[in-house]
């Protein structure tokens, strides 16, 4: 089954007590970050702690992801070359572009042939941050077959756009409703950007619906606390359910009175709600929240 990413925690990769922590608090992926999190003087250190962290804590189902730093920059390359060596199951490439993307995908080829790992095991999720990144977000998917998902990065975008983020993130409208639709298009993740006041509960389930509205899959999450919020968001509700078991049942009735569209509660049902609606179940038996033949639990 694929895997789920419905929240992605980050850490600081120079924090040895949250990567030992790091299992038990939840999220579907870590991300330990060597990039923004880290300042200059600790980039070497940070990627030694990284490296040994993955080599000796087990984070059992846990999907273990690096922030590298960029390519272009002196310590990109010293990430990736260290880090792989330990097989990561996901590297996330910032400020990602075309190019960046083509370059670690070559890396990578490289250093699993020289480690004797399967080819092309090691994954990508592009974080897409700059103008030029969104703009081409279709093709930077298409890059490496090994890109599983895209991170939308709100903070460094809104910077590169010269605008102001907001609560609200009306400004980051667009780029969340480019970042779903190339994603859904070329079937990957969608992640959207943390919500970064830890303590507003309320502005977090607000934001992480919003992305939800919009196609994207899943939220990054900067502290341990904003985990349980973002999988309830991202769980259909009781209501949803409900209404999708319904829909199927009633498509049953209809078909057997050969019926291709039909009306459940006034409304018209026919193939794409019914789409929807098996998803919807699908996602449900998936959480566990219904079982797999269909009753409520
Ligand atoms: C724009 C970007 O690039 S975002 C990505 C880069 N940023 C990051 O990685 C930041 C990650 N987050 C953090 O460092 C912290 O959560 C902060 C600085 C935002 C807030 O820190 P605090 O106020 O200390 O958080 P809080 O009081 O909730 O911490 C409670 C516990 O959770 C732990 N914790 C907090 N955040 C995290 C995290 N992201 N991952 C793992 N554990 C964490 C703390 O270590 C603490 O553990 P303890 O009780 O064993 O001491
Ligand atoms: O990945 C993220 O969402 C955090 C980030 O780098 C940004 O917003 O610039
Ligand atoms: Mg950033």
């Amino acid at each position: 089954m694929e895997k789920l990413r419905r929240s992605m925690l980050f850490m600081p990769g120079n924090n040895p007590g949250m990567l030992q922590d790091a299992a038990i608090l939840g999220a579907d992926s870590i991300i330990l970050d060597l990039e923004d999190a880290v300042s200059l003087t600790e980039k070497d250190s940070a990627r030694i702690l990284v490296r040994e962290a993955i080599k000796t804590i087990d984070y059992s189902e846990v999907e273990v992801v690096v922030r590298v730093n960029p390519l272009d920059t002196e310590f990109g390359p010293h990430d990736v070359d260290m880090i792989a060596r330990v097989k990561p199951d996901t590297l996330l490439i910032p400020k990602a572009n075309e190019e960046q993307i083509k370059l670690v995908d070559k890396m990578l080829d490289q250093i699993e042939s020289e480690e004797g790992y399967l080819a092309g095991s090691i994954k990508l999720i592009a974080l897409i941050e700059t103008a030029v990144g969104l703009e081409t977000v279709y093709n930077v998917i298409q890059a490496s077959t090994r890109v599983v998902g895209v991170l939308l990065g709100g903070e460094d975008l809104t910077a590169d756009l010269g605008i102001a983020r907001t609560r609200e993130g009306e400004e980051i409208f667009y780029a969340r409703n480019k970042v779903a639709t190339a994603c859904r298009a070329l079937k990957v993740d969608s992640i959207d950007t943390p919500f970064t006041d830890t303590d507003d509960y309320e502005g977090l389930a607000e934001d992480t619906a919003k992305a939800k509205s919009l196609g994207m899959t899943g939220k990054s999450a900067i502290n341990p606390r904003q985990i349980e919020i973002i999988h309830s968001v991202f769980a259909p509700s009781e209501a949803e359910l409900n209404h999708a078991l319904r829909v199927l049942d009633a498509m049953e009735e209809a078909e057997k009175e050969g019926k291709g569209v039909f009306a459940l509660d006034g409304k018209m049902i026919d193939a794409p709600v019914i789409n929807r609606a098996t998803s919807t179940v699908d996602q449900g038996i998936r959480l566990g929240l219904i079982s797999g033949e269909g009753g409520a639990r």
